[in-house]
């Protein structure tokens, strides 16, 4: 587990700074259904399946979510998925993820959940759907956070998986009101983008917005085919565009949104340390960046200590924060109104922060 609760930031008082960054209104756009289950909620799943080889003493869970390498994450990830079997453990996990956002002043999050790995382990799809609809609108009614999904293929499970998370999220009878967005996870070496171009054209047809990982574990050459053939509105990581100046050129021309996740490139090993991240190439080339926390349990951190972490690594004071806040609210798919709502709470939040 990657512990960067230390990260100093800039001149500003780091405690001062997180302090603003806990009570700064925010968006977060790229985060895992499954890879937000808090160790508590893990605990209680893994209690209740003692088959499971999820430890469900929190310290024990702890040591469970250090990883060698992205494989081994894969495996632990799947691990907490095997954990998930009714649809009440679904909408359990859903609502508590939304009450983890909510404590962060998260007004908006677009989720990514992964329908195949859940209806192929048994839970009903239909039953699926409710389940994480009844906790969107519990939290929406009870947090005033408001949630949107991303249905996104388990990549290294093939064209079938491709087929099966397609119908899902464009098949009118089983598709949830609150689906936006179309993406592509798991690991990147071997799993060529290109192959996956007809789901993404049937996604995109249905009115979904796409929004594939690329150039987390691979070269810029993935995050290329990711635009060109899956035409990505927004990329997530697309940690190795900074080896490539022609397309981080390109994505600061068409203002496509990078979904950034520090510790997650650290806790992967995508990325050797933080001072290494290329965040800051990003924006030196005028790139807008987005800042998420991927699957916060699993690598000891939350949006908040995210929000630090780019503090430090661009230097940023109360105002360079806000601003990456906005970026969010800007790349999200949320409504007009609803970006303005929340841009306009940014702003009055951070104005009067300041003349405090
Ligand atoms: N940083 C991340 N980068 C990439 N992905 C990430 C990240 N964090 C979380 N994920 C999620 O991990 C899952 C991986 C699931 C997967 O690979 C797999 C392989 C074979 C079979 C099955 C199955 O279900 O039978 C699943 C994806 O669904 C994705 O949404
Ligand atoms: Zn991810």
């Amino acid at each position: 587990m990657t512990d960067s609760s230390s990260v100093p930031a800039t001149g500003t008082d780091d405690r001062d700074l997180r302090t603003f960054i806990a009570g700064l209104p925010k968006a977060e756009l790229h985060v895992h259904h499954v890879g937000s289950a808090s160790p508590r909620i893990v605990s209680e799943l893994a209690a209740r399946h003692p088959d499971s080889k999820v430890p469900s003493d929190p310290e024990a869970l702890a040591d469970f979510f250090t990883f060698t390498d992205f494989a081994h994450f894969i495996d632990v990830y799947l691990s907490v998925v095997d954990l998930i079997r009714t649809p009440e453990d679904v909408r359990l996990l859903t609502y508590e993820v939304a009450r983890d956002l909510a404590r962060q002043q998260v007004r908006y999050a677009e989720l990514t959940v992964t329908p195949f790995s859940s209806t192929r382990r048994g839970i009903d799809e239909l039953g699926f759907m409710a389940a994480i609809e009844d906790a969107r609108k519990a939290a929406e009614a009870e947090f005033g956070t408001v949630l949107r999904w991303c249905f996104d293929i388990p990549g290294e499970a093939g064209l079938e998986s491709a087929e099966e998370t397609a119908r899902l999220a464009t098949d009118d009878r089983i598709r949830p009101e609150g689906l936006v967005s179309f993406g592509l996870g798991g690991p990147e070496i071997g799993v060529p983008r290109p192959q996956f171009k007809p789901y993404f054209d049937r996604a995109i047809a249905a009115g979904l917005h796409s929004v594939p990982h690329a150039g987390e574990t691979t070269g810029p050459q993935t995050v290329w085919d990711a635009l060109t053939e899956l035409r990505a509105e927004r990329i997530g990581h697309g940690t190795s565009s900074a080896q490539d100046p022609a397309l981080l050129a390109h994505l600061a021309e068409r203002r496509i949104p990078l979904e950034v996740c520090p510790t997650s490139n650290i806790a992967t090993r995508a990325v050797r340390t933080l001072d290494e991240h290329p965040v800051k190439e990003f924006v030196k080339a005028g790139v807008l960046v987005t800042i998420n926390s991927d699957d916060p349990p699993m690598f000891g951190t939350d949006l908040n200590n995210e929000y630090a972490v780019a503090a430090r690594l661009l230097g940023l004071d109360e105002r360079g924060l806000a601003e990456l806040a906005k970026n969010a609210v800007e790349a999200s798919f949320l409504d007009a109104a609803g970006k303005a709502r929340i841009t306009a709470e940014i702003d009055t939040y951070t104005s009067t922060w300041l003349a405090s």
